[in-house]
């Protein structure tokens, strides 16, 4: 026994910094740095909450930043509050995702893009049954249809620029943790928050030869005016399911989501439950942080167990609300 404890020792030390190893071998995409001075930002939705807090930290950061949303009023008040704090001036541009020439002619006139983060979403929180599918198609196509109009119309001019100028470049989407688990109230939010990690994961195989990275941002509850406007009408369950993960402030989540992107990470988490959400759902999503890859190879079982401490927690609830609230009497 005695002889072979050194060996042991030996084998518990050895074998994490062989694993380390292994991945820092393995994963892909190659970690990236993406500068922000002096390159051309675009934020759509960065008129208000978590594009507003981007598009300011990013000007304060040295940035070109462009700035899209349907309403010119709200796009001209957040030129002014950015001019305010950064001394630096935007580009501002009118126009819904929906519409995919709207958005193909405002990245024309702002010139190619450097950083494209597609952050505009809109969110009301109902079960399926009481929500209209109006609103479900609403959700979809802005949040899901609005981001393909927007790729579609900026990749070719990014490309060139990327080839140009050999300095990679990102394509950043704003998902939502509702994006990473289904949760009460959100079929059709989370459906279409789900759907852009399918387009992303397939988009970063086909950019990677062009040095762009893409980036999935996760956010939590963010204190915004979006979620002031949700929470008038958000059912009581979906309110305490959400409560699972802290809340934040946009500035917090602008913070995150710009570091995210600089260091060209594919996923995004903005809090410790995001963290903690990320290792759980790592399943195939490409990996560039070897350390990162780690965490994710040894929590992945952990992680599954307080998942499912999670889901234990959610259900409970939703039966104690719906035992109250006699709706199945
Ligand atoms: N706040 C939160 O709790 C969380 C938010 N998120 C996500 O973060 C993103 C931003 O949310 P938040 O800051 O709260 O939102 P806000 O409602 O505060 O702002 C939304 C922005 O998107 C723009 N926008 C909405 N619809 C369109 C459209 N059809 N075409 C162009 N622009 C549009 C709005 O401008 P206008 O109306 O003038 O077009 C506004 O600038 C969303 O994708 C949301 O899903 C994710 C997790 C949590
Ligand atoms: C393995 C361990 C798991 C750990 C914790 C899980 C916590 C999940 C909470 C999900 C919160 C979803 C908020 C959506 C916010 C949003 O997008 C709306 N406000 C609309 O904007």
């Amino acid at each position: 026994m005695a002889a072979e404890l050194p060996l042991l020792l030996l084998l518990i030390l050895v074998a994490p910094v062989g694993l380390l190893a292994a991945l820092a071998f393995l994963v892909r995409p190659r970690a990236a740095r993406i500068p922000l001075r002096g390159r051309h930002v675009f934020i759509t939705g960065g008129s208000s909450g978590i594009g507003l807090a981007m598009a300011t930290a990013a000007a304060r950061e040295g940035a070109r930043v462009s700035i899209l949303a349907r309403n010119a009023a709200r796009l001209e008040g957040a030129r002014a509050a950015i001019k305010a704090a950064t001394e630096q001036d935007v580009g501002v541009y009118a126009a819904d995702v929906r519409d995919a020439t709207a958005v193909s002619r405002s990245l024309e006139e702002a010139g190619p893009v450097d950083v494209l983060v597609c952050n505009h979403g809109v969110f009301v929180a109902k079960e399926l049954e009481e929500q209209d599918m109006e609103d479900v198609k609403w959700m979809v196509d802005i949040n899901l249809m609005g981001t393909f109009h927007l790729i579609k119309a900026a990749l070719p001019a990014m490309k060139a620029r990327t080839r140009e100028t050999g300095v990679p470049a990102s394509i950043a989407i704003m998902s939502s943790q509702a994006g990473q688990v289904g949760i009460y109230g959100y079929t059709a939010y989370s459906a279409s928050k789900f759907a852009l990690t399918g387009l992303g994961e397939s988009l970063q195989h086909e950019v990677i030869s062009d040095n762009i990275h893409v980036s999935l941002i996760f956010p939590p509850d963010t204190e915004t005016p979006g979620l002031a406007e949700e929470q008038k009408s958000r059912p009581e369950v979906t309110n305490i399911i959400a409560g699972s993960s802290g809340g934040m402030k946009a500035d917090d989540v602008a913070k995150k989501a710009l570091n995210g992107i600089k260091s060209g990470r594919f996923i995004v988490p903005c809090n410790f439950e995001g963290a903690m959400l990320a290792i759980a759902t790592s399943g195939l999503t490409p990996q560039s942080s070897p350390l990162i890859a780690f965490v994710e190879v040894m929590g992945a079982g952990l992680m599954r167990f307080a998942a499912l401490c999670f889901q234990w927690n959610w259900f409970s609830t939703i039966e104690n609300w719906y035992a109250k609230n006699k709706k199945n009497a």
